[in-house]
């Protein structure tokens, strides 16, 4: 895939537009020639009457040029409009289907700047490009031409120059494109120190490190400046060489253009209309170092939307998977599992067994970093197994449609994180065209309601980036209703209970145990470990106990240890 193959549904617009821009050249190029003609036959003749004739005749052309005109900037600005909505279009879809291991090779501050300024730039290349970009090099080509048709000899500097201008252009321009590349790649990094300042605006205004952050911003700033800069100035050194030699080869045309008007050979107006046609294609090359700076700007966007486009989806639908099957009871199965994240070599989990059946609430305890948070993400494929075999219903979970294996799961990812909108949207982005009763009903189980209905606005409120206006236990709570609206098969709570009281989160827990979905819960806590149905422990990503919690307090020294640090020695009535 290409970028010109976004070109293609505008082919109809694109010939009309490029006729239109033939009619303009078209006139450009006759003007001399009539010019000449007005001064041979008109103002030397001194016949007013031919004057008259082709001075209409040139105002007429003139007047046609000038609408053509209109009618292919509009053409131009529909068409790159368009061009660039699709592209977008395209971008976004495609970020949308990226795994994390896609997510890996970009930063969200470079896709941003791809799916924005490479964009624009894009569009205005495209638009430049039926305006005048492909106007510009046929006018120095026709004015040679024509300017060969007045007078071979004197059009002949203009023939022996051109060729090494042009040379010494596309050289430019393909230096340029590098340039720009990087140019965009600064773009990327100020961008991204922008969005970070913003997100961590409250750690960096409580470290008070607004000095540090700022220096950090004037300097990428500066690189890009620097860079731009420079870019620039490469691809504008060509507008002085290219008149300088446009300049010194009209000199040379006056010079035997004076010997050849003085012998006879050349009349008046054949010397100013290759002058004129002189002065034409000097313009249309000043205006190349301005297209090979836009094209070298847009040769990089381009390179850098179709690296995002071309990007291979390591994690999609398999081939065989099956259509239209339902997840309908939520049974877990983890079968010899072994993990460790896309391009590291680094084991996360290891072999890991066990079975979590219908409806049945496991608590999942380990130490920091163990791979609980990584165990949660194999379930709704957000990371692929490296071997061994996860299934749901008894149904490998790589043959199911991502669709139907995501819709049955609800998942509450350690931070909580909501959207900009009212409280009642964000719950509904659990489930589309959620009534209102449903709504109610989850924040009512999450226990958030009461405080929903505290709030100025009640469900109408509206939350900040992120959910800013609320506390963490809130956005939690918040976060664990919008799952359940959707009434998951399988629920995963990883840790989303951690900044509730015990009181509220075991009303949290028991509410949940209503719902007809397997539930999974990392959590810190054994009071809340002990209330489920089996505990699951984990050790630097092997299973080294799996059952209940009377079971584990006998068998697992593991266990032992962490009940004793949270409620004192664990007494030994077993
Ligand atoms: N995207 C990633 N790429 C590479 N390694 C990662 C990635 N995410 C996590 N890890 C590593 O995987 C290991 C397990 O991480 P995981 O988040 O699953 O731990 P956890 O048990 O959930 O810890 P916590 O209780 O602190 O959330 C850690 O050593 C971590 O450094």
């Amino acid at each position: 895939m290409s970028i010109f193959s976004f070109v293609k549904p505008y082919r109809i617009p694109i010939a009309a537009a490029l006729s239109l821009m033939l009619v303009e050249l078209a006139v450009e190029l006759i003007q001399p020639l009539l010019i000449a003609k007005i001064i041979d036959e008109g103002i030397v003749a001194k016949d007013l009457d031919t004057v008259i004739k082709w001075g209409g005749v040139m105002l007429g052309i003139s007047l046609l040029a000038f609408v053509s005109g209109i009618a292919n900037s509009f053409l131009a600005a529909h068409a790159g409009q368009s061009f660039g909505f699709d592209i977008r279009e395209r971008l976004f879809s495609k970020v949308q289907s990226f795994s994390f291991t896609n997510f890996s090779h970009f930063s969200s501050s470079s896709l941003i700047t791809r799916i924005t300024n490479d964009v624009t730039q894009l569009q205005n290349t495209f638009f430049m490009s039926l305006r005048i970009a492909l106007r510009a090099p046929l006018l120095v080509i026709g004015g040679i031409v024509m300017a060969m048709l007045v007078h071979v000899k004197l059009a002949m500097p203009f023939v022996i120059i051109i060729p090494p201008l042009l040379i010494f252009l596309i050289w430019i321009m393909t230096k340029a494109a590098g340039l720009f590349k990087s140019v965009q790649r600064r773009l990327d990094r100020v961008n991204g120190v922008m969005r970070e300042n913003l997100v961590g605006m409250r750690l960096i205004k409580a470290f008070a490190r607004g000095d540090y952050e700022g220096t950090r911003f004037e300097k990428s700033n500066d690189q890009l400046k620097n860079r731009t800069v420079f870019a620039l100035r490469v691809t504008e050194s060509t507008i002085p060489v290219l008149l300088l030699f446009m300049n010194l080869s009209v000199i040379v045309v006056l010079w035997f253009g004076k010997i050849d008007v003085q012998s006879g050979r050349v009349s008046v107006g054949e010397v100013v209309a290759i002058v004129n046609y002189a002065a034409r294609i000097t313009a249309a090359f000043s205006m190349f170092s301005w297209i090979i700076m836009v094209f070298s700007r847009s040769r990089a966007s381009a390179e850098r939307v179709m690296e995002v486009l071309n990007e291979g989806i390591d994690l999609e639908d398999t081939a065989g998977s099956q259509d239209g099957y339902e997840i309908s009871a939520g049974e877990i199965e983890f079968d010899k599992v072994s993990f460790q994240f896309p391009n590291t070599n680094i084991p996360i989990l290891d072999d890991l067994s066990f079975k979590i059946s219908k409806g049945e609430t496991v608590a999942v305890l380990g130490a920091t970093g163990a791979g609980k948070t990584a165990m949660f993400q194999l379930i709704p494929r957000l990371y692929d197994v490296t071997s061994g075999e996860i299934r749901i219903d008894g149904r490998n979970i790589q043959e199911l449609k991502l669709r139907s294996l995501r819709e049955a799961i609800g998942y509450v990812p350690q931070e909580s994180l909501l959207f900009t909108g009212s409280i009642k949207e964000n719950l509904a982005w659990g489930k589309q065209n959620a009534t209102e009763e449903e709504l109610i009903e989850a924040a009512k189980d999450a226990q958030i309601h009461e405080t929903i209905e505290k709030l100025p606005n009640q469900y109408d409120t509206l939350l900040g980036q992120k959910g800013v206006n609320l506390s963490g236990g809130q956005k939690q709570r918040l976060s664990i209703a919008r799952a359940l609206i959707k009434k998951p098969k399988i629920l995963l709570l990883d840790d989303s209970t951690s900044a509730l009281d015990l009181k509220t989160e075991a009303k949290l827990l028991l509410a949940i145990r209503n719902y007809d979905c397997t539930t999974v819960i990392i959590t810190q806590k054994v009071s809340t470990a002990k209330d489920a149905d089996k505990i699951l422990l984990l050790e630097d990503g092997s299973l080294i106990g799996f059952g209940e919690h009377e079971h584990l307090l006998k068998s697992s020294s593991l266990y032992q240890e962490i009940y004793s640090s949270q409620f004192g020695e664990v007494k030994a009535d077993w």
